[in-house]
């Protein structure tokens, strides 16, 4: 049997954000050594929260390891909808964590959609392609973009970033973002990352806490079911690690892991 996730259970969330902040230092450290940069995508759902109790909190005593002006922040998948929407990540992380990082804190750079492109999915999805074309270098000289780190949820049916189970872009092998129109989830019209390029970041990890995901994650994790979570852990083995919560993963028979960097 090949290398498979890390699935790394806490009792909470007060215990699992130190934990997630400690990785996404190392990812970032990492990501500094190779290319003087941390080129990180972000989901949107009930990630942003947990990201911000993460890392908004540095240790008692100790110096902030993250160095917010290092990074590049891009979207794992955002919403057709204006910036200032109820339904937009770029809006849900802007008011969980990005608003929250003190005047005096050197700002991140933060990769948002084209507002003015909304009416055209396709259009949207090529734009928000060619943003990660000029971060990336060119499209010929890079066969997919390589994230430091992709940090993703998981839908209650399975699904991460905007890849639903059973869809059609699931098979999509050559765009690096795509557009759906027909989300099973409102609002139905988005753009995603696709599942090549999600496979080939260097990291990836998911959160996903409370008892609500745990009849999920025993299918991710016991089945596969071609759920687009269980093809993220398949298509990246170890580099891929879950965040959870105890709720979320009571009955599920798959190793759990003590925490380590
Ligand atoms: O629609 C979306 O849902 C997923 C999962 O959200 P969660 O609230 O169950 O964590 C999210 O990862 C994705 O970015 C978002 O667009």
């Amino acid at each position: 049997m090949g290398k498979q996730a890390n699935l790394y259970a806490f009792p909470g969330t007060a215990s699992l954000a130190p934990a997630l902040r400690a990785y996404v230092i190392s990812c970032q450290d990492a990501g500094l050594q190779r290319h003087g940069v941390f080129k990180v995508a972000v989901s949107g759902g009930s990630l942003p929260k947990t990201l911000a109790q993460a890392l908004l909190a540095p240790p008692k005593g100790e110096a902030d390891q993250v160095k917010w002006d290092k990074w590049e922040i891009f979207f794992a998948d955002e919403r057709a909808v204006p910036l200032d929407h109820a339904d937009s990540n770029y809006a849900l992380l802007k008011a969980e964590l990005l608003d929250k990082l003190s005047a005096s804190t050197p700002q991140p750079t933060v990769h948002t959609i084209d507002p003015t492109q909304l009416e055209d999915t396709q259009e949207l999805a090529d734009q928000y392609e060619q943003v990660l074309v000029r971060s990336f270098a060119s499209r010929d000289s890079v066969k997919l973009p390589i994230f430091d780190l992709l940090l993703l949820g998981c839908g209650p049916d399975g699904h991460t970033c905007s890849l639903f189970p059973g869809h059609e872009l699931l098979r999509e092998t050559t765009a690096w973002v795509a557009p759906i129109e027909d989300s099973p989830k409102p609002p139905p019209k988005r753009i995603t990352l696709t599942l090549p390029v999600v496979n080939h970041a260097v990291r990836v990890a998911f959160v996903a806490t409370g008892g609500g995901k745990k009849e999920i994650m025993k299918e991710i994790f016991e089945q596969g079911n071609g759920l687009p979570c269980a093809l993220v852990n398949e298509g990246t083995g170890d580099r891929c690690s879950w965040f959870v919560d105890n709720p979320a993963v009571e009955g599920v028979s798959y190793p759990k892991r003590p925490f380590s960097l």
